[in-house]
């Protein structure tokens, strides 16, 4: 057995019981997303509601305000989470279920309370909400567990509104499987470059596969997924979580023998405070020293092409990597893949009527009600949240 396979069994050995809930009669699908600007007049505003109550001052704002200002003010990730919507509502409809799929923001227009609250006037009281992150921490979870009670307590709705949500969705098949598909073709597309260039078969060394997800805090990390008993190593259910995805990804693709590995980006915060590492910019940097030829850039820890992909790896690390020579492509997301619909319906599926709970890793399936004091914020006060043990 490999060391990744041991750590997975005794996390898994040592996980409280994943039981199911009862299947429940729900009215609407409610999906969360992080909300974007739509226009440079949005950018600022929307800026001081991410970083909301830290004082962070205007100036530094304007630098991440540059990402969106580049790109005329919008992120692509309205219209992505409009899209992914009207797929959704078409696949559920075709499953005869009647569930119209309302649409609200963290951080944005259309804001979860006016979602909400157009919900009820509609005569919705049981909600299924579907937040667009598939993985364990506290913005990917608890912070939209969060606004949830938050909007409940905003709009007086508080009682009248059942909402519960659906579990983290890092292994389900259907988020899987894009990345499968993309990581496939680009390392055989890769493979075929360096071939060419260098005018002999490419060895499974020349091109590696970098799965990379969003950087957060080291604090933060390990305190993500329940933690009691549980032989986390530091950076907690949210890197066991990536790591199990990336090895099943790879050994679905057919490339098991090709090395790979976990990357980081989009850090902010103060340099003094300890986020995950590495950086991708400075894997692909030491890699280029190291020989290498080629990089897949795997968007594993996103859903969408937002922002942070848009810049981060679009730009920044194609950059990095072409600069230096080697060549590179970046995999999509799972977006509106058909793939990935048909698996959103199914985990509405699974609350719904009680259907099989599908899951590839020994860390699966996550847990319909999140376990007491996971995915806690280590710099923040606790506060009320909906759809967990402790809510
Ligand atoms: C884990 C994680 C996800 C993945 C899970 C999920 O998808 O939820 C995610 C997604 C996203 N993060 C996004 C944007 C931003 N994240 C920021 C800041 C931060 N993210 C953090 C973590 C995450 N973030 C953290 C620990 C911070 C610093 C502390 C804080 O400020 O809370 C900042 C502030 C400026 C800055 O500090 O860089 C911005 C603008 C967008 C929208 C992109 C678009 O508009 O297209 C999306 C999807
Ligand atoms: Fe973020």
């Amino acid at each position: 057995m490999s060391t990744l396979e041991d750590y997975f069994a005794s996390v898994a050995g040592a996980l409280p019981a994943r039981v199911g809930t009862e299947p429940t009669p729900y009215d609407a699908v409610l999906l969360l997303g992080f909300g974007g600007p739509e226009g440079q007049d949005d950018v600022l505003p929307y800026l001081r509601n991410v970083t909301g109550g830290r004082g962070i001052p205007d100036e530094r704002l304007e630098e991440v305000a540059v990402h969106y200002r580049a790109y005329g003010g919008v992120s692509p990730i309205n219209d992505q989470n409009r899209q992914l919507r009207a797929a959704l509502e078409t696949e559920l409809a075709a499953r005869g279920w009647d569930l119209p799929v309302v649409w609200g923001n963290r951080n944005w227009a259309p804001y979860l309370a006016d979602t909400l609250r157009e919900a009820h006037a509609a005569g919705h009281r049981r909600i299924l909400t579907l937040v667009t992150s598939a993985y364990s921490s506290y913005s990917g979870c608890r912070q939209y567990r969060e606004d949830l009670a938050r909007a409940l307590d905003e709009t007086g709705l508080t009682g009248e509104l059942q909402i519960d949500k659906i579990r983290q969705y890092f292994d389900h098949p259907g988020f899987v499987g894009p990345f499968v598909d993309g990581v496939q073709g680009a390392t055989g597309r890769l493979r075929e470059q360096v071939a060419q260039a260098t005018g002999a078969q490419a060895s499974p060394d020349d091109v590696r596969v970098l799965f990379s997800t969003h950087s957060i805090p080291t604090r933060a990390a390990g305190a993500t997924g329940p933690q009691e008993g549980v032989p986390w190593r530091d950076g907690g259910a949210y890197e066991a979580q990536h790591l199990a995805v990336a090895e099943l990804v790879m050994d679905a693709a057919g490339l098991a023998g090709t090395p790979w590995e976990l990357v980081y980006q989009s850090r902010s915060g103060a340099p003094t405070t300890p986020w995950l590492e590495p950086d991708i910019n400075d894997r692909i940097t030491e890699l280029a020293g190291e020989g290498v030829r080629g990089v897949v850039i795997v968007p594993l820890g996103f859903v969408s092409d937002h922002m942070e992909v848009l810049w981060d790896l679009d730009n920044e690390a194609m950059t990095t990597a072409t600069s230096l020579g080697l060549v590179a492509e970046r995999v999509p997301t799972p977006g509106v893949d058909p793939q990935f619909v048909t698996g959103l319906a199914d985990l509405v599926g699974e609350r719904l009527e009680g259907a099989t709970r599908r899951s590839d890793t020994r860390l699966g399936p996550w847990f319909d009600v999140c376990p007491a004091g996971c995915c806690l914020n280590p710099a923040g006060a606790v506060k009320p949240t909906v759809a967990g043990a402790d809510s």
